[in-house]
């Protein structure tokens, strides 16, 4: 269902930027810089959680110059609502991932419920290894498991719900080429 667009405007208006666009993209830059370094020669299957992973790995994969498989996988917890609950698995892996290296690129470590769902799944699949990149890390003590943080994390963000790059909100606003956080929440 389309939300009243006057209302989907306003709540980028009343936005506080939390990132400007050249800010994520030195923070790419910096991910791709450490992805490389570990995986070049591992041979990986890249996934994209969708659709939040869409445009960070989208934009992220274009600056990786070494051989991979890139894929993606659609699981969803949040479903254009506000906070999160059981995580409903909308597709699963292509390929076989007994042996690999697995890279899962999202958008954002919230709770972390999805990427501790996602790296199960994985391993369960035979993965050899299983690394995760999130473009944010909100900063809270809700974690799945205690400190628990991807092994590529471009930046911290506060406790707050936020859009742009690949981040919605009620399905809108993936398109915002910077880090917003919504109005007093
Ligand atoms: O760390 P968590 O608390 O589990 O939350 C993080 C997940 O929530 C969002 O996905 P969402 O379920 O909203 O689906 P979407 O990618 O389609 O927006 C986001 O893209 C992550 O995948
Ligand atoms: O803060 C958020 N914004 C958008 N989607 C999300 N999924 C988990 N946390 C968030």
């Amino acid at each position: 269902m389309s939300l009243d667009l006057d209302h989907v405007r306003q709540v980028m208006d009343e936005a506080d930027c939390l990132y400007t666009q050249q800010q994520v993209e030195a923070a790419m830059d910096q991910m791709a810089e450490a992805i490389t370094e570990k995986l070049k020669d591992s041979n990986p299957i890249v996934y994209s959680v969708m659709n939040g992973g869409l445009i960070i790995a989208g934009q992220l994969l274009t600056r990786l110059n070494f051989p991979m498989e890139v894929g993606y996988l659609h699981a969803t917890r949040y479903r254009n609502k506000l906070s999160g609950s059981e995580l409903f698995w909308k597709a699963r892996a292509e390929h076989s991932l007994v042996g690999r290296t697995v890279l899962i690129i999202d958008d954002i470590l919230d709770e972390g419920h999805t990427l501790a769902a996602i790296m199960e799944y994985c391993r369960d699949a035979g993965a050899a290894q299983v690394l995760t990149a999130v473009l944010l890390d909100k900063t809270h003590d809700r974690k799945a498991f205690p400190g628990m943080r991807a092994d590529f994390t471009g930046l911290d963000v506060v406790d707050r719900y936020v859009f742009g790059y690949g981040l919605d909100y009620k399905g809108y606003w993936r398109n915002a080429a910077g880090i917003y956080a919504l109005k007093d929440f």
